[in-house]
């Protein structure tokens, strides 16, 4: 007997292009959406975007609130479901980076609220994924929760962004290669379940970014349509698959393990760009695609070594040998890559060993 199912989560309204900020209360009444919204922000979106989006609601005579989230945590979860509580809100605006998103996200699908997401840089997959992202001690939940049900994506707003914000949301796509890679892997050594769907889509988003390379550059809009609209399909892909797998894998684990390492050093996206070369040589040796992988970062700008991520090549292999101990998803990374073999790899990727 066939016993299968899924359900699906999408967002509904995705809003993307030149002076869109200033049609968030459009995209929420859209939704039928009433009453008053919370805004989850952070210090530098709430000063670029949050008081545009709280004039057209006031204008609407609507008073909303605002709560400014300073780092991602449980902790933050709970300061923004306490805010929402004092508010009496009826649903979320998540503006700002993955941080801030992610935060609203996790803490609106507790309060069985709406959200709306509206990301001020085009630096994460995360703007429309049905997946929230926080550390806690050793480990980094990836958990479950409902995807925005707008996204609202200001080209001109995110353009504006230090250009390193949207390099980042680049690496992060083209982290999707080895991401795939690693949930094949999984699949079949560990039956894993694994989408064909989510996985093509997820690669094909990867394949169409670096094609259009040569369109993507500083101070040119259209780069920023060109990334979001990348961010949008990874994310969809994770939404397909109901799990963050189509867009992380191993890289990501280091990645995790470099934000307990080295704190506030380097971006996310640029994290897992470079972990993805080293994870990709692991995956073909020699002669395999880790080249591809680092002039895909390269012709983006994205950085492709620790010394550029301002890791020391230290934390960086440390990264490397205990990234499997954070969370219970198989990668290339096994049961752990020896010292030896991942300073190998780490050296003929020359990830490290630069000036
Ligand atoms: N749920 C998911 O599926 C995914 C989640 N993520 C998560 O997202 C996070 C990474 O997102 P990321 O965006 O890199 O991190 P942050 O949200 O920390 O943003 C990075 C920095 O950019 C600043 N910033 C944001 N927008 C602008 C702007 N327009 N102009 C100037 N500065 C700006 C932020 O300021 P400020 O310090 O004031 O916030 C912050 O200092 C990670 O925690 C990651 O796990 C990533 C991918 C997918
Ligand atoms: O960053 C992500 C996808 O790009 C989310 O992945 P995690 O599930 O590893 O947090
Ligand atoms: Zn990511």
């Amino acid at each position: 007997m066939f016993e299968k199912s899924t359900w699906i989560r999408l967002p509904r309204n995705v809003v993307v292009g030149h002076g869109v900020l200033g049609r968030v209360r459009e995209a929420v009444d859209d939704l039928y959406l009433d009453g008053t919204p919370l805004l989850v922000t952070s210090p530098t979106p709430y000063e670029l975007a949050g008081e545009r989006v709280a004039t057209q609601f006031e204008a609407a005579g609507v008073e909303p609130e605002t709560t400014v989230v300073e780092e991602a945590s449980f902790g933050a979860v709970e300061q923004v479901m306490a805010a929402a509580g004092e508010a009496d809100a009826d649903f979320l605006i998540g503006i700002g980076g993955g941080k801030p998103i992610d935060i609203a996200k996790m803490a609106a699908d507790e309060l069985d609220l709406a959200l709306v997401s509206v990301p001020t840089a085009a630096s994460h997959d995360g703007i429309v994924s049905g997946r929230g992202s926080v550390p806690e001690g050793d480990t980094r939940h990836s958990v479950a929760a409902d995807p925005p049900l707008a996204v609202v994506a200001d080209t001109e707003l995110l353009s504006a962004a230090p250009w390193r914000l949207t390099t980042a949301g680049c690496a992060d796509i083209i982290s999707n290669y080895t991401a795939v890679k690693d949930w094949q892997l999984a699949h079949r050594l560990k039956n894993v379940e694994y989408s064909e769907y989510a996985g093509a889509l997820s690669q094909m988003t990867a394949e169409m970014l670096v094609e259009r390379a040569d369109s993507i550059k500083r101070g040119l809009e259209e780069s920023a349509w060109i990334v979001v609209k990348a961010l949008v399909s990874s994310g969809v892909a994770m939404s397909i698959a109901g799990s963050s797998r189509p867009a992380s894998g191993a890289e990501h684990l280091i990645s995790h393990q470099l934000d307990r390492i080295a704190p506030g050093t380097a971006l996310h996206g640029h994290q897992v760009g470079v972990a993805s070369v080293v994870t990709e040589y692991l995956h073909s040796g020699t002669d395999g695609e880790w080249r591809s992988v680092r002039a895909a970062l390269e012709s983006l700008g994205a950085p492709t070594d620790a010394a550029e991520l301002g890791i020391e090549d230290g934390a960086f292999l440390e990264a490397v040998t205990t990234a499997h101990t954070i969370r219970n998803r198989y990668t290339i990374l096994g049961d752990g890559v020896d010292e030896r073999a991942a300073r190998e790899a780490a050296t003929v990727t020359g990830v490290i060993g630069g000036d």
